[in-house]
């Protein structure tokens, strides 16, 4: 279960590992990809009679195209592969391949032909890899439109056409895939914003490159194994001190259930004591449902805790302003989330002083809390997600979860994270604070702030993943539900590390 964090890179990270592999390595790449492909793409044609279309592009995808192509036909499937670009300008790779498919007595036809009557059993797209460097128009768009409307499996080989690697941008239009082979290693174009939409299910195939022997990664896939050391038994001769104590400030007028949400969520998640500083003065001070909670007016909170959260349902006010300066200034484990990061966003002698903190400092943006931190705005901010949060980590000097599809986790040291877990179910109010409560749980428990993080990410959007499965959403999940679910996922995961070796 514990396995290996996968390894992304960016474009030009696959491209400095493919110049190290020998030039002269046989089988060449190519030929590994496109065979690999044709494996996985076995797999998708179980009970799938039929001829397959594969759509060639003009670079070294489309040889990886040829490659998958011949190889059917070689083994006697009906393969139609389309192809209308120039082949004097084709790499010599994908030249080749080309020449092989046509010495197996393959001939590419150059406009894409209609569905047989019974239609294609399955529609692979070989246009565009890793070289996209443009939006997508003309006929390319045109063939890309047709092949999305195909009623068959679509898989694509090394990026869904159209998608752009670095970032998950939609360049013009893109092919959307049920399966994607990817090549090497992952790449953060098909993990965050609308990657997962165009990759469908996806598959590496390393192709016997041994990618992080080459180059160290600085970006991983999110794996529990990232936080299976804190993953241990608790102590038998322990007390609710071993377990830390935490403080959620927040709840302004209006807003008091966002505070108590991220407390709940903190108390189920296994802290000691949890105390909510609340900020309207008419604010509940017994929570009936959890009386465990410690409600206190804000500014009458204990500041030893262990670990302290602000921002949810903070408001702007000037004693919310207040608030956050004193948090800011206490050297403890401190998590800003909502309107704590808005404030932050307008007060530069605040940033400073933060990133001048001792204690780590953690931050969870949704891009438009980004925007306004970085200064610029949602959509700068996710035309490239990675860039944005690795900026905001390093200028305030703080891990950073830059939230929504494909959650970005980005360390002050330059190492970043893509979690995989989530839906958009969760696009709820009160999901975002029920994650600072995970966090702070883990926080307020001795994890280390990375570890943290990356754990209080994964564990929310696979509670939510377990609800959905159940029919728990996604339509309707509240985030009171994930608060009990990411409670057993955790205690499971503890389980699980125990009986595999403590
Ligand atoms: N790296 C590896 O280790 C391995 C790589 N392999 C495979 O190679 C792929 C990368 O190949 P690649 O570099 O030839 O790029 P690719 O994606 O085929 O496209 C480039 C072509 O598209 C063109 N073009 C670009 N944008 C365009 C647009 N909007 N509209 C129209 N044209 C556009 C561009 O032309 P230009 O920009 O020069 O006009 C050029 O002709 C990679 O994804 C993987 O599949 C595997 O074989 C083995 C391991
Ligand atoms: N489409 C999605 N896919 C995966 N996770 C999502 C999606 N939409 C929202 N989420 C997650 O739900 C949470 C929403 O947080 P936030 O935007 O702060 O909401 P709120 O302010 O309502 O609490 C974040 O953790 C985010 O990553
Ligand atoms: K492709």
């Amino acid at each position: 279960m514990f396995l290996p964090a996968q390894p992304i890179y960016p474009v030009a990270g696959i491209r400095e590992i493919e110049a190290r592999v020998m030039p002269g390595a046989k089988p060449s790449l190519m030929e590994r990809a496109g065979r690999a492909a044709a494996e996985d793409a076995v797999r998708l044609l179980i009970d799938r009679p039929g001829p397959i279309l594969v759509a060639c592009g003009p670079g070294n995808n489309g040889g990886d195209g040829f490659v998958l192509a011949r190889h059917f036909r070689q083994a006697g499937r009906e393969v139609v592969a389309a192809y209308a670009d120039d082949p004097a300008r084709m790499p010599p790779d994908a030249a080749k391949a080309l020449a092989d498919f046509r010495a197996s007595g393959g001939e590419p036809v150059s406009s894409l032909p209609a569905a047989p009557a019974g239609g294609w059993a399955l529609v692979v797209d070989a246009l565009f890899g890793i070289g996209l460097t443009r939006p997508l128009e003309g006929r390319h768009a045109e063939w890309i439109g047709a092949l999305n409307q195909q009623n068959a499996p679509r898989f694509a080989l090394d990026m869904p056409s159209g998608l752009d690697t670095d970032t998950g941008r939609v360049l013009g239009i893109a092919f959307r895939a049920t399966h994607t082979t990817t090549f090497i290693a992952l790449k953060p174009g098909l993990l965050t914003l609308d990657g997962p939409d165009h990759a469908g299910e996806v598959s590496v195939q390393r192709l016997d490159v041994d990618a992080a022997g080459w180059l160290p990664p600085l970006g991983h896939a999110v794996r529990p194994s990232l936080f299976r050391p804190q993953l241990t038994p608790r102590a038998r001769n322990s007390h609710k001190g071993s377990y830390g104590d935490t403080a959620i400030l927040g709840g302004a007028p209006g807003m008091c259930g966002a505070a108590l949400l991220a407390a709940r969520a903190a108390l189920w998640l296994g802290t000691g004591r949890v105390y909510a500083g609340l900020l309207d003065p008419r604010a509940p001070t017994v929570d009936v449902s959890n009386p465990e909670l410690m409600l206190r007016p804000a500014d009458e909170l204990p500041e030893q805790v262990s670990a302290l959260a602000i921002g949810p349902g903070l408001g702007r006010s000037d004693a919310a302003a207040a608030l956050l300066a004193r948090s800011v200034c206490l050297d403890r484990p401190l998590v800003l989330d909502a309107d704590a990061l808005n404030l932050l966003a307008a007060d530069p002698a605040l940033q400073r002083v933060l990133a001048a903190r001792a204690a780590p400092t953690l931050l969870t943006p949704h891009p438009a809390e980004a925007g306004r931190l970085l200064a610029s705005d949602t959509a700068a901010v996710q035309a490239d997600r990675v860039a944005a949060a690795l900026e905001l980590s390093a200028r305030l000097r703080a891990e950073v979860v830059l939230k929504g599809c494909g959650s970005v986790i980005a360390c002050s040291d330059g190492r970043w994270y893509i979690n995989g877990t989530g839906h958009p179910g969760m696009a709820s109010a009160g999901m975002g604070d029920v994650l600072t409560g995970l966090l702070v749980a883990l926080l307020a428990q001795g994890w280390p702030a990375e570890r943290a993080l990356i754990g209080a990410v994964h564990l929310h959007g696979a509670a939510a993943d377990r609800l959905s499965r159940e029919g728990i959403g996604p339509v309707g999940l509240t985030a009171s539900e994930v608060i009990g679910t990411a409670r057993g996922l955790l205690n499971g995961w503890l389980l699980e590390a125990q009986r595999n070796g403590g």
